[in-house]
């Protein structure tokens, strides 16, 4: 059983993550981590906090010379804003004075920061989270519900992808299809995994330069009206097997795992597998892959339609799946609001910073969750304590397949 967790707050010292029940031999190291970090970081239109930030990766357990050890891997990525919000975010209580200096105009910036937010800006936990924790200041919620952590999901994902590729031959690929009404052609090309180079060159993630440069266009266009902008994103692995998940029960189907993975991104609203909603306006005759067997016999799919699954399970074809995400919730033109403490009042949302599009970025975050759903099910589906021992696995799985099935 592969299970994982993360934890940390936006602007607090560090995120952690850790991850149990990956077997012994995966290579992996913190510079393999730091890469992936720094995939997330990339794309047109994020905010100020990227440009200076740096995802600092240490690692605490679970490797040695490069090499899991079938122990649980635990790791720390600090957050280079700590030092600016020790007081703000301090894990032990902080002096009475510092709160009352808080009105203060000559006031340490940080100090100042103390303030409750008492402005829930719309699309964000903001309001909800405060009804449902009982707090009377945003700054609890918020700091948990900042896409920052994606970053130590980024992390886990980028071990998962190393156990996906060297145990089965799995990989993965991430690319924007769209941000806002700008996107790639229809027909424009599906990426693959030796994409990767140059789909991170591209300033939007995108595989098709006329595309890009419109999505780019778009980002400039909503940043001069002070406005944000949402997108889609796919991911694309390629080397599955037939028979990862399963039919025989809901929460065992590959694609409602996936589904529930990339649900549970930040602003993440919609989630397609394979063709999906241009699917359900297609007739059954036009919508599903037919099968036939090809010149050495082997059977296979005319189409890729279904995107790789079929009956809640891998089929063996190229997975695709894409996740739309909502636009940005901090708006610079800020959004109306209220305050919470002030039932007269109408207010408007705090605009300290924000990203203009983070489509690019979600793209890397969505790889990470599909690399760590495959890793799960790869893991229940082939199991062993090392990766020589699941390849083997895997291996036996493959060649039990009869002749005429394959
Ligand atoms: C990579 C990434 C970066 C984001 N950056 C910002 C940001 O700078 N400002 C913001 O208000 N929301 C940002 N968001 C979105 C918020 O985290 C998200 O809208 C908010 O948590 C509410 O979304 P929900 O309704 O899906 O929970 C980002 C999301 C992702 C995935
Ligand atoms: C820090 C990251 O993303 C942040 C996600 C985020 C949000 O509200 O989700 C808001 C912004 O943070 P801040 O409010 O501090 O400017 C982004 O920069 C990151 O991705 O590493």
């Amino acid at each position: 059983m592969l299970r994982w967790l993360t934890a940390g707050e936006s602007h607090g010292p560090a995120l952690a993550a850790t991850i149990e029940g990956l077997p012994a031999g995966i290579r992996v190291t913190s510079d393999d981590i730091a890469g992936a970090l720094a995939r997330r970081r990339l794309g047109y239109g994020r905010g100020a906090r990227q440009k200076f930030e740096q995802d600092a990766i240490e690692i605490i357990g679970g490797l040695r010379h490069g090499l899991t050890l079938g122990s649980p891997v635990a790791l720390r990525i600090g957050n280079s804003e700590w030092p600016r919000w020790q007081t703000v975010m301090s894990p032990d209580p902080v002096h009475a004075e510092a709160y009352a200096a808080s009105d203060d105009v000559n006031a340490p910036k940080e100090i100042a920061r103390n303030k409750p937010l008492t402005r829930p800006r719309p699309g964000h936990a903001d309001l909800v989270g405060m009804q449902k924790y009982a707090f009377e200041d945003a700054r609890p919620v918020l700091e948990r519900a900042s896409a920052r952590e994606t970053a130590a999901r980024v992390a886990l994902g980028a071990i998962a992808a190393a156990l996906l590729e060297q145990a089965y031959g799995i990989r993965l690929v991430s690319h924007t299809v769209a941000v806002g009404e700008a996107g790639v052609a229809d027909d424009a090309p599906v990426p693959g995994p030796d994409d990767v180079a140059a789909l991170d060159a591209d300033p939007v993630r995108a595989f098709d330069p006329a595309g890009s440069a419109a999505m780019v266009a778009e980002i400039d266009a909503a940043h001069k009206d002070g406005d944000t902008l949402g997108g889609v994103v796919e991911v694309v692995a390629v080397g599955l097997p037939p028979g990862l998940g399963s039919h025989v029960h809901w929460d065992r189907r590959l694609d409602a795992r996936l589904a529930a993975a990339l649900m549970g991104i930040q602003a993440i609203k919609g989630v397609e597998v394979g063709d999906g909603f241009r699917t359900a306006r297609r007739r059954g005759s036009a919508a599903h892959d037919e099968l036939e067997r090809d010149d050495q016999g082997r059977i296979v799919r005319r189409s890729n339609r279904a995107g790789g699954t079929e009956g809640g399970m891998s089929n063996g074809d190229t997975l695709r799946v894409r996740a739309a995400m909502k636009p940005i919730s901090t708006v610079p033109r800020a959004l109306d609001t209220v305050d919470v403490t002030d039932p007269d009042a109408q207010a408007t949302a705090i605009h300290q910073r924000s990203d203009v599009c983070a489509v690019p970025a979600a793209g890397v975050v969505a790889e990470a969750m599909v690399a760590l759903v495959l890793a799960e099910a790869c893991l229940e589906k082939f199991g062993g304590d090392s990766v020589a021992e699941t390849a083997r696995n895997y291996r036996a799985y493959l060649d039990a397949i009869p002749e005429a099935m394959r």
